[in-house]
């Protein structure tokens, strides 16, 4: 039987989200279609089809992204990834990608795509690269503050969601077009992220919603009663604050919960708890990379974000998924302003497409990916005037799997 692709109708979302379930070894429950239709747009999901059997699939969320210097940018976000087992390992998921990179170029959309890998190894070979990354942080309970961190003398309280959600979305907001790699989010987004359903919680308690006048926090509890005392687990959701003396005041009221023994959070990899305790390394962290991204057309991508350094080098792309980004291209940042135009010049750096997208956010730097053999330097300096004018003022982090 023939393979076949094509894009779906509105209708589709039943049999498209079951397929995504049967791929995730995941239990299909109708009630959660309502929540998974507002982010559903089925002209931009594929689907393969085996005879009249949807077997495989991938779907685009149209989203922007903030970039390094530039605010937020439009990016296919994609997502809902899977092929259904017993029809792997013959080339579905290629076909998708195929669809869903080569249809951004030819359309002009989106200059960049985004994505959360549920493997590691899967997606380099379509040409992204590990862009950020996020932190498993766990501190102690009561974990003291440097002397002299200001916390100020405002109450934080805690509030009913009602009450809480329009104020959190007015904050995420405001802190958005600062931090890279936050993505904008519709009341859809919103309802999904913070859906808080009995079988998403995995033993722990619902929500609570904390707010400050400039931030607020999420979180839930899981508890536990040894014979010598509460330690809970309090797991951190999300945590905004739009200054530095509220980010303090928020992470204090939440290392001072009774009943906690420990505080996590999956967070940024540059989260300033660190520099906040008198005690760093009772911080505990390890690092997982979190977004990827896939610069879709060199020429429309670099220049969506701003250069901390000028800089004018010829970049030898090597891209075999995507061949018009092939070859040489000269990047001309001035004033932090990039432009991109084809040569035929020789090459200063040779760069597989995988280490821009690494790169991209501010995230990794040239001169590591480099060293991991993604880069070579032809010009000596090239490479360092180069990794330093890709770097960014934060780490790059996304707060949310889409
Ligand atoms: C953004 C997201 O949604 S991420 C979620 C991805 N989905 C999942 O993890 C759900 C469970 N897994 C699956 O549904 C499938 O195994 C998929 C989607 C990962 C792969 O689909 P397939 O149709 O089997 O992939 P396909 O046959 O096109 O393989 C292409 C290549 O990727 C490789 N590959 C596929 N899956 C993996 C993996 N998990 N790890 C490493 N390599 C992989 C194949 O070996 C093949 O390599 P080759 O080009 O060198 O021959």
């Amino acid at each position: 039987m023939t393979l076949t692709l094509r894009t779906l109708a509105h209708d589709e979302l039943r049999p498209f989200q079951r397929l995504v379930d049967s791929a995730f070894l995941q239990d299909s429950r109708e009630e959660l279609l309502e929540r998974w239709r507002g982010l559903f747009e089925p002209e931009r999901h594929h689907a393969v089809f085996d005879g009249d059997e949807m077997i495989g699939g991938g779907g685009i969320q149209t989203r922007a992204i903030t970039v390094p210097g530039n605010g937020p940018q439009p990016v296919a976000a994609v997502t809902s990834v899977g092929v259904k087992p017993g029809h792997r390992r013959r080339g579905v998921l290629t076909r998708v990608m195929t669809a869903q990179l080569h249809g951004l170029h030819e359309e002009s959309r989106e200059a960049l795509a985004v994505l959360w890998s549920s493997e590691a190894g899967i997606y380099g070979r379509y040409g992204y690269g590990m862009a950020a990354e996020f932190t498993r942080l766990s501190v102690p309970r009561g974990a003291a503050f440097r002397a002299g961190v200001v916390t100020g003398d405002e109450r934080v309280r805690e509030v009913p969601v009602d009450e809480a959600m329009p104020v959190m979305q007015a904050l995420y907001e405001r802190a958005r077009p600062g931090r890279t790699g936050w993505l904008s989010r519709t009341d859809a987004h919103w309802a999904h992220q913070f859906a808080d359903e009995e079988h998403d919680r995995d033993g722990l308690t619902a929500y609570r919603y904390v707010l400050h006048s400039r931030g607020y926090a999420v979180y839930r509890v899981k508890h536990d009663w040894p014979d010598r005392g509460p330690r809970g687990e309090l797991h951190v959701r999300e945590l905004v604050a739009e200054t530095d003396e509220a980010y303090a005041a928020l992470y204090r009221y939440l290392l001072d919960l009774d009943h906690i023994g420990e505080v996590k959070f999956f967070t940024a990899s540059d989260d300033p708890v660190v520099h906040l305790l008198e005690d760093s390394r009772s911080a505990l962290r390890s690092r997982c990379d979190s977004l990827w991204a896939r610069v879709v057309d060199v020429d429309r991508a670099l220049p969506l974000r701003r250069y901390p350094s000028d800089v004018d080098a010829v970049l030898d792309v090597h891209d075999a998924f995507c061949p018009w980004n092939e070859g040489r291209w000269r990047l001309t940042v001035e004033g932090g302003e990039a432009s991109v135009r084809r040569v035929a010049d020789e090459p200063d750096v040779a760069v597989d497409v995988r280490a821009l997208g690494a790169a991209f956010l501010g995230g990794a730097r040239l001169t590591a990916l480099a060293r991991g053999q993604q880069v070579r330097e032809f010009t000596p300096g090239a490479l360092n005037r180069l990794s330093h004018a890709f770097l960014g003022d934060r780490e790059p982090h996304c707060p949310e799997v889409f």
